[in-house]
Formats: structure tokens, sequence, C-alpha cells
């Protein structure tokens, strides 16, 4: 497809109902007019004093802490502990809990000057790609304020040109100085925690340039700013020029994640020759990514883009979390050969590439439908819809369509069912000793079921009851007849 698309404004989560914006769970409500009591008064209307310490200090607090600790001691039991938990627990727990956490941090050398050069370079260099690589024009939803985001979606070319010229900075290092881009698994505990700093730096920049110099109107604070570090003070903030988000999520998280996953299977390669789990799991990864980014326009129309703010939850969770948490099924595996044999290479990759399309098609009904109003065939035949209608924050009416046939008629998020058995084919190659590598898979699980209820009310409060008769006829959020 050449030229201009519009995307479906109705995909727009901050567009409500009734009331304001629910989408994480909190009333975040925080759509960018410069009227920051009248939002601090939606936050206090949310409930309680000891519901608002729980959901907009605590929750915040916990999961800052426990995402930065459990990327790095993810790493650190496969380095120094042969991927064990228990064994880390131990060591730790031998100095005293907290004493033995923070020397697992202070034993790294942190800002190093090459970590720093290479995270530096690389940044360079994705944006130097997202300025220059062409790509047709795309637009995100319109927000209530009017403001409607473009983008150039050049995302699978500046996977694929990433992704070559790693290839061919590797053979050059190699044949050349004898050098390899593993060095960087070797010290992705230094990685690891400059990035987590140079991130945080990130976010607090962000929550000032939130508050006193936003990109556009969908900005302000909650008046909490415990909440608002974490979740945001910006919905689109731009730096330089460079949209913030698809940088962040996209030319990084997304982009760092695949690169990681080569240099895991060249380690691999470098300790043990050709070991088929790794490969399995690398190749099925790798075909996520492509996947990703050939259907990136539609990923900035989901969430993460359209309803989420650009705070720690996503800056620092694609910068950091991503490669710490997401990758680190293929980091596990270097120090882990396990050799699957032919027919459960094939199974598992035959699974695998059958979730991935089952994902992308259920996906791709979604786009379908909004794309051509409803004239197309959905399992081939004529789509069932309800039309649902809506009120931006200005008071004027907007019109969307629900899809209640295809995937979208089996449950209201069937397509996270192919994304976790996708997951769980490229994890299985690990085997069962240890729990280190089916991290991801669980908290995937724990972030995908979260996101069922996110969006259900996220839903509920822009469509009202036209998404009460969607649940009515698609009762299920995840798992038909189950859940
Ligand atoms: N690996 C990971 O960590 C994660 C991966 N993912 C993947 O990302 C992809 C997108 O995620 P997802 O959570 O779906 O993001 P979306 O935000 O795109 O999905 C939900 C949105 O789709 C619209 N919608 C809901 N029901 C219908 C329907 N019946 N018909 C038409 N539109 C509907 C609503 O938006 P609207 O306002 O437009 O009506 C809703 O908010 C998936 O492939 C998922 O598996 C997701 C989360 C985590
Ligand atoms: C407490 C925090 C540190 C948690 C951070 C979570 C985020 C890093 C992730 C939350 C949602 C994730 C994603 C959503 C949808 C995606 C589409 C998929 O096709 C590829 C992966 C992803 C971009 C994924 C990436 C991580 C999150 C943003």
């Amino acid at each position: 497809m050449n030229g201009e698309r519009h995307m479906d404004d109705a995909s727009n989560g901050h567009v409500t109902r009734r009331q304001p914006d629910v989408s994480n769970g909190h009333t975040v409500g925080l759509n960018g007019n410069a009227d920051i009591s009248r939002r601090r008064a939606r936050l206090e209307d949310t409930g309680g004093f000891s519901f608002r310490l729980v959901n907009y200090t605590l929750v915040p607090i916990f999961l800052m802490l426990f995402s930065a600790n459990i990327s790095l001691l993810l790493w650190h039991a496969c380095a120094k502990h042969d991927g064990s938990f228990l064994a880390e627990y131990r060591s730790i727990a031998e100095q005293g809990l907290f004493r033995g956490l923070c020397r697992v941090w202070l034993d790294i050398d942190v800002l190093s000057r090459f970590s720093c050069l290479v995270i530096a370079g690389y940044c360079l260099f994705a944006v130097v790609l997202m300025k220059l690589v062409p790509g047709r024009k795309v637009y995100g939803p319109v927000t209530p304020k009017g403001h409607r985001p473009v983008y150039k979606d050049n995302g699978f070319s500046c996977f694929l040109i990433t992704m070559l010229t790693f290839g061919a900075l590797q053979f050059v290092l190699k044949t050349r100085y004898g050098l390899s881009a593993t060095v960087v698994y070797d010290r992705f505990g230094e990685f690891l925690v400059t990035l987590t700093v140079l991130s945080h730096v990130l976010c607090l920049a962000l929550y000032f340039k939130g508050l006193y110099g936003p990109s556009t109107a969908e900005h302000g604070s909650s008046g909490n700013p415990i909440f608002d570090y974490y979740w945001g003070t910006e919905l689109y903030p731009r730096l330089f020029g460079v949209d913030v988000k698809v940088f962040t999520n996209c030319r990084f998280g997304l982009t760092v994640w695949p690169l990681l996953v080569a240099i895991h299977a060249l380690k691999s390669y470098e300790l043990h020759g050709f070991v088929d789990g790794m490969w399995v799991s690398g190749a099925l990864q790798m075909a996520y990514f492509a996947k990703f980014f050939w259907w990136e326009a539609g990923y900035m129309r989901t969430m993460d883009i359209a309803v989420d703010r650009a705070g720690f939850y996503i800056c620092w969770g694609c910068l950091v979390f991503v490669p710490g948490v997401y990758a680190s099924v293929s980091m596990y595996l270097v120090g882990h050969p396990v050799r699957l044999g032919p027919c459960a290479s094939c199974a598992l990759s035959a699974v695998g590439v059958c979730a991935l399309l089952v994902n992308y098609w259920a996906d791709w009904q979604k786009l379908r439908v909004r794309d051509t109003g409803g004239r197309c065939t959905i399992w081939g035949g004529r789509p069932e819809l309800i039309r649902a209608s809506y009120v931006l924050e200005s008071g004027e009416a907007r019109h969307s369509l629900l899809l209640v046939s295809g995937f979208w008629g089996l449950a209201r998020h069937f397509h996270y069912i192919p994304e976790l058995v996708l997951a769980l084919c490229w994890t299985l190659p690990a085997g069962f000793v240890h729990l280190a590598p089916y991290c991801y898979l669980v908290i995937l699980t724990c972030i995908l079921i979260h996101r069922t209820y996110r969006d259900d009310r996220k839903c509920s409060a822009k469509y009202g009851h036209f998404w009460s008769q969607y649940c009515d006829r698609v009762p299920y959020k995840m798992i038909p007849g189950l859940f």
C-alpha cells in the first residue's frame, strides 16, 4: 500500500464517553489541558485515601523497584549462578538481603566508558535511520485536543538495515580485528546498569518536559509526582524532533531485543557450535520481530502508543526491561545448550509459526474491518459488527466498529493466547531445570491478563452500552469458555 493512510480516529484511547480515561486501571484522565487542579480532583475522586495510596503510590513504587531488580537479578543469576534463582538468593541472603542486593548493584561498573559508547553509538545510528529511511506517511488516532500524530512507516526497513549492519559489523570485527559483538553478552551487567541510570535521566527529563514544555496539548499532572513519574506527564513527547515513544518502543526496545538474540546465538555458537535449541528459539523470536515491524503502523494505534504516557512504565520499560527480561530466554540458553533433535525442533517451530500467524491474523482482522468500514470478509463471511458511537472530550460525536466475528467473536482478547503460545515455544528449548528462562513468560502472562482488564475499562468508558453489548455477545476476556 502506498500513499497516506489515515488511522481510525476510533482507536484513540483518550476519548471518553462518560468518565475520564481509566485506561490503566488508574483513573488517569490526563488528557492534556492545563487545568491541573481539575485533573487532581479527578484522581482524588477515584477512591479513599488508602485506595489512592496503594494504587497511585505504593504499586508504582513496587513496580519500579521490582522491575529494576528483576532485570538485573535475572542477568546476575545467569552470569554468576548458572541460571539458578535459588543460588542467587542464597548468595544475596548470606550478606543480609538489603546489603546483598546493594552489593549486586554496586559491584557493577556503572556508566562505564565502553557501555556508554556502545549505547550512544547505537542510539545515534537508530535516530539517523529513523530520520533518513523513507516510509509512507501514517497517522495515529486524533486526540481529544485535536492532535493527529504523524508517523513514517519505516520500521521494517530500519529493522532490516539494523540487522544487516550488525551482521556486516560482526564480520569486519571478527575477520579484521579478531573481535566479536558477543562482548556485549560478556559485559551485559554493565550495559544493564548503565541503561538503568540513563533511562531514569530520560524519564526525569520527560517528567519535567511534560509539565513545563510539552510538545502537544496531551499533557498534565495527576497531582501525585510519584504516579506522574511512573506513568508520565505527556502522551506524545518529542525531543530534538524525535518522537520519543517511537524511539523507545520500536527503535530501541524492539530492535535491541533481536540484536541481543543474535548476539546470544553467536555466543552460543562460539562456545558450543551449532545447538538446535538456541536456533529454534532464536528463529521464532526473529519471526516475531519481523511480524512486529511489518505491522508497526498497527502498533501505533495500540494502547502503548495512544493511551500510555511516556513515563517510567513505557520508556524505562522499553529501554531496560525489554533488553533485560524480554531477551533473557536466549541469554539463558547461552549457558544451557539444549539439543532438541529434529522432531522436537520441527514441532516447536511449527506450533510457534502457527501461533505467530494466528496472532497476526487477529490483529489484521481488527485493522481490516476498521480500514474498510466493514466492507471485507472475515473467515470467508461478512463481518458481524457493532457500530459504536462515542463522544470526544470536545463533545464531538464519533463512530467506530467493533468486530464481533472472527477471532474477536471467540473472546475479547483471544489474540493474547497465540502471543503466549509463541513465547512458550521459544522458551521450551530451555528445558525445565531452572525458573529463570520462564520469567518472561510469567511476566508476559501477568501483563496480558492485566491488559484484558485495562482494555475492558478503557473501552467501557469509551463506548458505554455498546461495549456492554459486545461483552454480552462475547462474554469471555481471553480464553473461550473459561476466562
Ligand atoms: N509481548 C508483549 O509484551 C505484548 C504483546 N502484545 C501484542 O500486541 C498486539 C496488540 O495488543 P493489544 O493489547 O491488542 O492492543 P490494542 O490496544 O490494539 O487492543 C485493544 C484495542 O482494540 C480495540 N478493540 C477492542 N475490541 C475490538 C473489537 N472487537 N473490534 C475492533 N476493535 C476492538 C479497542 O480500541 P479502540 O479504542 O480502537 O476501539 C481496544 O482498546 C497483540 O498482538 C498483542 O498480542 C500486547 C501486549 C504485551
Ligand atoms: C513495570 C514496567 C517496567 C513494565 C514495562 C512493560 C513494557 C516494557 C511492556 C508493556 C506492554 C509491552 C508491549 C506491548 C505490545 C507489544 C507488541 C508486540 O508485537 C511486541 C512487543 C510489544 C511492543 C511489547 C513491548 C513491551 C511492553 C511495552
